[in-house]
């Protein structure tokens, strides 16, 4: 029997509620998401800036705060004891929750390490508040843990500031894995570090994800990094979960206009001159497009996609697609189909 998923989002609905000088501004990052993470895959979330991917990943933390307001839906934790709420969590369970069972590595490591403090007395304060610890034995436990990562005991009488953004990095995904959680999320893990870098970001979060068994949820526009990493890919746009499917899928059949022109414009080897980008960028989302919010950038945009919100259809080996495109032709098969006729 298949396991429970270790997360799970329902129709999830979180805006932005502001109001100043008497006018309310409700911002929709994230209107309707539903989605299930299995135990022990890697889950990409792509889309282009925007689309509400860190919005997303902040409601999925169950780390939220005025003016991100949730509004409809759920999301649930499962490590395998039942069910657990992760946007109503008490501050003993967040404590518990938080880095031993569901960890982060955020965008940029200089958020979480203090510049004024050595890493070893960053990994000693995080370790002791969640097992207690002498200073020697964290010492130990860091140093050997490190060296897993390619990284040298003296790193730890280290500030920040001298180490190398690769180095700063590899620290980032330690801190955040050193307890083994079984839930990890990493937020453009790789934007900002060369390409040599990003490939053994790539490898260490793959080889953490395999060792571990942990489940990883990678959130990035960089398609390139979502093809060598991700097992799934949920594709945002506006908001909106618009495409989901194995990431072998993706690439070779994606059916959302969005996905294809995210495939589209990576470059390949055969390349001679770069790639055309689609014109446009993803909306507002205090006054969002009517209908399919992708409609007017979308080039294959018919009459239906300007007032009608296309759903999230489920199709061969649980491939999901939100397109008018897809439903016309769901609809004319049942409409020819001889069972139904
Ligand atoms: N504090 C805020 N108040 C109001 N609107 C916000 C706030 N933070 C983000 N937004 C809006 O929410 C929408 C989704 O933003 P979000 O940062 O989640 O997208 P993203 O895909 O993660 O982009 P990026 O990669 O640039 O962070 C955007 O329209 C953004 O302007």
């Amino acid at each position: 029997m298949d396991q429970p998923p270790i997360l799970e989002a329902r129709d999830l609905k979180a805006y932005y509620i502001t109001e100043a000088f008497g006018v309310r501004r409700t911002v929709k990052a994230v209107d309707g998401v539903s989605l299930a993470i299995r135990p022990g895959e890697i889950y990409g979330i792509a889309g282009e800036s925007g689309c509400g991917k860190s919005t997303l990943l902040k409601m999925l933390l169950g780390e939220f705060e005025p003016p991100l307001t949730p509004v409809e839906g759920s999301v649930t934790y499962d490590f395998g004891e039942g069910q657990h709420d992760a946007l109503d969590m008490s501050e003993g369970e967040v404590t518990a929750t938080r880095w031993s069972r569901v960890s982060y590595v955020p965008q940029g490591s200089m958020h979480v390490l203090n510049p004024v403090r050595r890493i070893g007395d960053t990994f000693h304060d995080f370790i002791s508040t969640h097992q207690p610890m002498s200073r020697r034995q964290t010492n130990e436990r860091v140093a050997a843990y490190l060296a897993e990562f390619g990284l040298r005991e003296g790193v730890l009488r280290a500030f920040p500031h001298q180490l190398s953004g690769g180095m700063r990095q590899r620290v980032t995904i330690a801190l955040a894995t050193i307890l083994s959680p079984k839930l990890i999320f990493a937020d453009e893990p790789t934007t900002a570090l060369d390409v040599v870098v990003q490939r053994g970001v790539i490898q260490l979060l793959k080889r953490i994800q395999r060792d571990h068994g942990s489940t990883l949820v990678l959130i990035t526009h960089d398609m390139g990094v979502q093809a060598n990493l991700a097992d799934r890919i949920a594709v945002l746009y506006a908001g909106k979960l618009v495409e989901e499917a194995d990431t072998r899928t993706i690439f070779k059949a994606p059916r959302h206009p969005y996905t294809q022109h995210l495939i589209g414009s990576l470059p390949t080897l055969e390349d001679k001159v770069a790639r055309v980008s689609l014109p446009g960028r993803p909306p507002a989302l205090d006054d969002p497009p009517s209908g399919c919010r992708f409609h007017p950038r979308c080039p294959y945009a018919m009459e239906v996609c300007k007032t009608i919100v296309p759903p999230l259809v489920t199709l061969e080996g649980g491939h999901r697609a939100a397109c008018h495109l897809i439903t016309g032709e769901t609809d004319h098969a049942a409409a020819t189909s001889p069972a139904l006729a």
